[in-house]
């Protein structure tokens, strides 16, 4: 009798162990559904990141790439008018604008061209300046708005550029060294 019980005890105990062991494995598998939900939400948040940044990045270059075009399409013409002439001197640094005209400064080497723009921009005298090399632009800002002078260096090689610029130019100065006798008619 006493073996008997043993064993139905012996049973039991083995039974429970059974039932520990199940509910171990079912929670395991609990534990792994929950770690694979958590890294998939981490895994689109992370995309999403990914597409917001690629979004920002292809605004940022559609703007730029925008601003980089009208630039060379200014360029562009620019460098045109200067190929025609086949030189560098006639690529201006200011090129007249239709609305904004630029006032072109003409006369002999040495007339006193420069410092009259230099004066007239800063209020001052400027003494022993360089005779211009091609062009000298100066854009000087008033109440009315903005005025652009181009002067065009009087030396031999730059004095046939004034008459390729006197239909362009919206006035015209003619600066005269009225105390240099000798060049004088
Ligand atoms: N005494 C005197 N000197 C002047 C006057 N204006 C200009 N100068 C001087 O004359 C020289 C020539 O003047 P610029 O202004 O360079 O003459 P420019 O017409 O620009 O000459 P380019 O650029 O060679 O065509 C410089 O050394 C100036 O300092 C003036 O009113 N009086
Ligand atoms: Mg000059």
């Amino acid at each position: 009798m006493e073996r008997g019980k043993v064993k139905k005890k012996e049973k039991e105990k083995e039974t429970e162990k059974e039932k520990i062991r199940e509910k171990g494995k079912e929670e395991k598998l609990k534990r792994k559904e929950v770690e694979q939900k958590i890294k998939e939400k981490e895994k689109e948040k992370q995309e999403k990141q990914e597409r917001r940044k690629r979004k920002e990045k292809e605004e940022k270059r559609t703007k730029q790439g925008k601003e980089t075009k009208k630039e060379k399409e200014q360029f562009k013409g620019q460098e045109e008018e200067g190929e025609n002439k086949d030189s560098t001197l006639t690529r201006t640094p200011l090129e007249p604008l239709e609305k904004n005209k630029q006032i072109l400064v003409l006369g002999l080497d040495g007339a006193g061209k420069t410092s009259v723009l230099h004066s007239l921009a800063s209020n001052r005298v400027q003494h022993s300046v360089a005779p211009t090399q091609g062009f000298n632009a100066v854009c000087i800002n008033t109440e009315d708005g903005q005025m652009e002078f181009l002067e065009i260096g009087g030396s031999e090689p730059f004095r046939s550029y004034s008459e390729t610029y006197l239909s362009k130019g919206l006035l015209l100065i003619f600066v005269v060294d009225s105390a240099d006798h000798s060049r004088l008619p």
